[in-house]
């Protein structure tokens, strides 16, 4: 998928073959086996990635995920969207990505814990405040980063926060890092909203995916006005034409089952073909498939999820006239204040968390109307426009190199 994104942008841009070739591989891969013991006193050895894609602009940056379904596959097309993400947000960043294969569900906190541990003991020596940047991904959280920051810190004999970002704010957290990546979506939803004549307030959204990001574009837009009718986790989905109780939902899904929420049940797979004015992929890549994406009405798909739309899709939902808001785009926000994160650590300055937010709001802003004005300068749609940004700020980085 990524590779073929790249091609698509590349058609548009005078960048030479060498280049884009550079551009569709990643760097390197570290493949780590490393054991963990479980509590019951057995052995575990687990396999984990990181992979760093291009780091002619900076530090390489981007998250871990825990999740059975990663492999090394997956793991490399995330760096790569890591690259053009930072690329597009501006940043001084190159991109990465890692994972493990596990279900850290099964798993005991103290097991979760020599995991996270295990794992960054194993890939300690490719990682550094001015190497690369891990953060949070799918079903990994603050505690994680903070266990790893503190094996990466004992390794060093030095205390070193700008290791990793999406830390607990006690060890060097940026305050409005835990709401910032549903929160930048929802500000590209709102300046794509006014692009299309959308009134936010009563216009009606459907989130795929309960999480970090998920959820909290669920209860930003709420508060906008919006009217949130579904939402939906690895367990099942929830759908009221008349609007969910968000606090209700938020309740049953802490208390272990989002489908405690009651019976307006529907099928998962229903979720993304209701006729909403905005659809919020926020769970896996390639849920929007040739397949489904003719049934789709939303109006705006804002792509909180990485790679939730196949290339075939993509162009489905274009001819369609649906403005599909692309996840390097609208899930940038959570690597931005990433960054933020990491210049406060660097400099031991901390910021309020109105002044994350003011920050955000204007990177986000600045970042869609770029992306806008790309697009409408070359008939394009809004994700070979971002492709398009990033690639030539790869390329005139790497030429500035010497690499091409
Ligand atoms: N956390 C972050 O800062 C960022 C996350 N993202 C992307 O956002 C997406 C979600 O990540 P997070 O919210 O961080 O993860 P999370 O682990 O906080 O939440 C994931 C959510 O997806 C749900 N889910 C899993 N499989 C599902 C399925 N088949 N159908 C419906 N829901 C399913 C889970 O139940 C959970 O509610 C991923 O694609 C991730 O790469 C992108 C940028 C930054
Ligand atoms: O916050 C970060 O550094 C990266 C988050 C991430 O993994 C992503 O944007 O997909």
């Amino acid at each position: 998928m990524v590779q073929e994104q790249i091609e698509r942008a590349a058609e548009h841009l005078g960048i030479p073959r060498n280049a884009v070739e550079i551009m569709k591989r990643p760097k390197q891969a570290l493949i780590v086996h490393f054991p963990v013991r479980m509590d019951d006193g057995t052995i575990r050895v687990f396999e984990g990635y990181r992979v760093q894609h291009n780091d002619a602009i900076g530090p390489t940056k981007g998250g871990i995920r825990f999740h059975p379904g990663v492999t090394l596959d997956e793991v490399k097309a995330l760096s790569m969207w890591m690259t053009f993400k930072c690329g597009v947000a501006g940043l001084p960043y190159g991109g990465a990505k890692g994972g493990v294969a596990v279900d850290p569900h099964s798993l005991s906190e103290g097991e979760l814990e020599r995991l996270s541990r295990g794992y960054m003991e194993a890939v300690a020596q490719v990682v550094g405040p001015d190497k690369d940047i891990p953060a949070p991904d799918v079903y990994t959280n603050p505690q994680v980063m903070g266990w790893m920051m503190d094996t990466f810190s004992r390794l060093h004999g030095t205390f070193t926060p700008g290791v990793i970002t999406g830390k607990p704010v006690v060890i060097g957290g940026s305050l409005g890092r835990s709401d910032a990546t549903g929160r930048g979506c929802v500000t590209a939803i709102a300046e794509a909203a006014k692009d299309i004549g959308l009134q936010l307030q009563g216009a009606s959204v459907a989130v795929q995916g309960f999480g970090n990001a998920g959820r909290t574009a669920a209860k930003l837009l709420a508060n906008l006005g919006c009217k949130v009718v579904a939402v939906s986790d690895s367990k099942g989905a929830l759908y009221d034409p008349s609007g969910l109780d968000l606090p209700r939902v938020i309740r049953a899904k802490e208390a272990g089952n989002l489908l405690d929420y009651g019976p307006q049940r529907i099928d998962s797979s229903e979720l993304l073909e209701l006729d909403v004015d905005i659809l919020i992929p926020a769970a896996l890549e390639g849920v929007i498939t040739g397949a489904n994406a003719p049934r789709i009405k939303a109006r705006i798909v804002a792509e909180a999820a990485n790679g939730p739309t196949t290339p075939e899709a993509d162009r489905i939902l274009h001819d369609q006239g649906i403005m599909v808001i692309p996840d390097i785009l609208a899930n940038s926000g959570g690597v931005t204040v990433s960054y933020f994160e990491w210049v406060q650590n660097l400099t031991n300055d901390y910021w309020s968390e109105d002044e994350v937010n003011q920050r955000l709001q204007r990177a986000m802003v600045k970042a869609y109307r770029h992306v806008r004005q790309t697009a409408d300068q070359h008939q394009v749609d809004l994700r070979t426009a971002a492709f398009m940004i990033a690639m030539q700020r790869v390329y005139e980085a790497m030429k500035a190199r010497g690499w091409v």
